[in-house]
């Protein structure tokens, strides 16, 4: 099949990828001009595991190229994946402007019968209005579909080859048809595929993401409370996730939520809940809890310098919103780090692939590392934001023999509790140990993304 992938970031390069590699012939077009040069030249511009074999192979066998221009890359196309951006506007519904931009200029290219599948997470309603801008200037048929899409960034590839299950939202059979032949190679292990309305597979999107934020923040209450009462989180975790109702994954407590999903798609399904009179009582609280859960370290981190942080060096280990990827949109570590700035620290920090992100958006504010141990060197406390794997099984004794004084605040619950004692390290985790001064594990501290990007 052709098919054209319009925008090439996390989705949008994975979608095209994975479809070129099973057969497909792909098109991928986006705006920006350097990136599009940078994927001519072989070269991915997003850091994905296994993502770049796969680019390259296909490349080369004449399956997957780019440009710059929506006309070329629609020519002869039987379906058009829309993969473009929707942040959150300033009342958090999604901006669609980006996706009925697209939509309107489709309207004037296509000649033929095509599918316009929209992969964005997108509010209900949205496959109707790329329909109406599309049939503002188009003569021929088309359909619109929605087509959300489910992968995580760090294991995209595996999600996108073996989804749980793909999600098809149309009332049209030709293209249900169409959509049934495309996703055959992806669903032969039995996984389904769910055909329904297109408000239905809109709604899916944001109860998805929605539902496993809700979990997340359930977890990092109950590790709040944990400190409190002197339980362990982590045996918490583990004594409800083998209840099969609850499930084992997505449990883990730590700083918080981040990325380019769940915090904007929780904020546009509340949105979208008010819009229709509806207020959407559990959201709310799911968002408040993960503002303060993101700075959850800070006090822990005060406490232990009795109030006075000044000129402590701090060394972090972690910038990305997650592992495996150099994404780092609404990461936990940017609102720890302004924090912790804020009270006159010195940050030295290190993170595997993200480290040019923040650059870009904190400058000179804070020293980058090349490896993890540098960032350690005369460190008056260590902090943990994100769980790569390299700082699981750290060498201690090299740690040791850097750090200043052997403290460590971990935001992920990397080590255990008794390993850590056994070494001699002042060591607070998330949840695990009781926590008896009088803090306020809920204490909130108010760092705007905004002033994140100003300073
Ligand atoms: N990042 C993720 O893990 C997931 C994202 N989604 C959803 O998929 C959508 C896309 O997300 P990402 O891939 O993360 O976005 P992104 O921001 O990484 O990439 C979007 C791309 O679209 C390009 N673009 C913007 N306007 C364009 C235009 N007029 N023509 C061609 N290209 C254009 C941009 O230059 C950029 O390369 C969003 O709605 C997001 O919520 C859904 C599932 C997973
Ligand atoms: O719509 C999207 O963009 C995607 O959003 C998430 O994927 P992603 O944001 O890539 O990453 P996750 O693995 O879901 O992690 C999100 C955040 O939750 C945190 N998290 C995750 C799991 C957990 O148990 N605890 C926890 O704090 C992570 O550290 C991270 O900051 C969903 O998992 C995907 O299904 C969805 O397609």
């Amino acid at each position: 099949m052709k098919i054209t992938v319009v925008g090439t970031g996390y989705v949008g390069l994975v979608t095209g990828t994975c479809f070129a590699e099973t057969g497909n012939f792909v098109t991928c077009v986006d705006i920006d001009e350097q990136k599009v040069c940078k994927m001519k030249e072989g070269i991915v511009p997003i850091y994905e595991p296994g993502l770049d074999i796969m680019f390259e192979r296909n490349i080369n066998e004449g399956r997957l190229t780019f440009t710059t221009k929506l006309e070329d890359a629609i020519e002869g196309a039987e379906v058009i994946f829309l993969a473009l951006p929707t942040p959150p506007g300033a009342d958090g519904a999604a901006d669609l402007s980006f996706i009925l931009k697209v939509a309107e200029q489709l309207g004037s290219l296509i000649k033929d019968y095509v599918v316009v599948i929209d992969k964005s997470t997108v509010p209900v309603g949205t496959a109707k209005k790329v329909r109406q801008k599309i049939a503002m200037n188009c003569n021929c048929e088309f359909d619109v579909v929605s087509n959300p899409e489910f992968l995580r960034e760090g294991v995209a590839i595996e999600d996108f080859m073996k989804p749980d299950r793909v999600v098809i939202g149309t009332s049209s059979e030709r293209a249900k048809k169409l959509m049934e032949k495309l996703y055959a190679p992806f669903v032969m292990q039995g996984n389904p595929i769910h055909i329904m309305d297109e408000e239905s597979a809109e709604l899916t999107k944001y109860a998805a993401n929605a539902f496993l934020a809700m979990k997340i923040s359930f977890m990092n209450e109950i590790a709040n409370l944990c400190e409190k009462v002197g339980a362990n989180v982590d045996m918490v975790r583990m004594g409800i996730g083998t209840d099969k109702r609850i499930g084992n994954r997505f449990l883990f407590a730590g700083v918080g939520y981040g990325g380019s999903c769940f915090p904007k798609d929780v904020k546009a399904l509340v949105k979208t809940a008010k819009d229709n009179n509806y207020d959407f009582k559990i959201l709310n609280a799911v968002e408040d809890i993960n503002e303060i859960q993101k700075t959850i370290m800070i006090p822990k981190i005060k406490n232990f310098f009795k109030g006075n942080l000044m000129g402590k060096r701090i060394a972090i280990w972690g910038l990305a919103f997650k592992p495996n990827t150099d994404d780092i949109r609404e990461a936990p570590a940017l609102y720890i780090i302004n924090s912790l700035l804020a009270e006159g620290t010195e940050i030295v920090a290190f993170d595997p692939e993200a480290m040019d992100n923040v650059k870009k958006i904190m400058g000179d504010r804070i020293t980058f590392v090349d490896n993890q141990y540098d960032a350690l060197l005369k460190a008056d406390a260590l902090v943990i934001v994100t769980e790569w794997p390299a700082f699981r099984t750290p060498d201690f004794p090299k740690m040791i023999q850097r750090m200043n004084a052997k403290v460590i605040f971990d935001g992920r619950n990397v080590f255990k509790t008794e390993q850590m004692k056994e070494l001699g390290f002042h060591y607070e985790s998330i949840g695990r140990e009781k926590v008896t001064r009088d803090s306020k594990p809920g204490e909130k501290i108010t760092i705007s993304k905004d002033k994140i990007i100003e300073n």
